[in-house]
């Protein structure tokens, strides 16, 4: 199984960093895992929503250029589905069973994403209706598609 995280925005912050160069690590016994940053931009002070949209869309077009047509692709996105990690891993193993052997997620920047971006992925999930900022968004979804492998390899990992 190969999985892509695309990102809008850097990492600033080393416990950050640190965190995600540990799941990483622990990932790799279970899957090909590749990150890939685009650029965010600069949102200018008391920015109107249509200026808040044209900043997404520009952000969203970074993100299409180095998304691939062939992955499966699952936005982040508060508004989207809720779901159990033990959801998340049958999620995951379910669309390795259909063939999808590439996943590619989706993480906005501090604006989040455009609609037509979000209309563009397969489907969307939500971590829950509070907003987290987009560098520890990262690592709560890397910890919760490893916690995902643990599950469906029947491995044990604290509760
Ligand atoms: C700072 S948030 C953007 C907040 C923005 N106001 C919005 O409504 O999307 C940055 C990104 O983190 C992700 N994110 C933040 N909280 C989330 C949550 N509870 N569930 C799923 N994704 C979330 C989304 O991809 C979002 O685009």
């Amino acid at each position: 199984m190969r999985i892509t995280l695309i990102t809008v925005g850097k990492i600033k912050e080393k416990y950050f960093t640190d965190a995600i160069a540990e799941y990483q690590k622990r990932l790799s016994r279970y899957c090909k895992l590749e990150i890939l940053e685009v650029a965010d931009e600069k949102t200018p002070d008391g920015a109107s929503a249509a200026i808040e949209e044209q900043i997404k869309e520009k952000e969203a077009e970074r993100v299409r250029k180095v998304l691939k047509d062939s992955a499966y692709t699952i936005a982040l996105a508060i508004d989207g589905k809720q779901m159990t990690s033990e959801n998340f891993a049958e999620k995951i193993q379910g669309l390795g069973i259909r063939g999808e052997s590439h996943i590619c997620f989706l993480i906005g920047g501090s604006l989040g994403m455009s609609d037509s971006l979000l209309r563009q992925a397969d489907e969307r999930i939500s971590f829950s209706k509070m907003t987290f900022p987009h560098q520890l968004m990262r690592v709560i979804l890397l910890e919760q598609i490893y916690r995902g492998f643990r599950i469906i390899h029947h491995e044990p990992y604290h509760k």
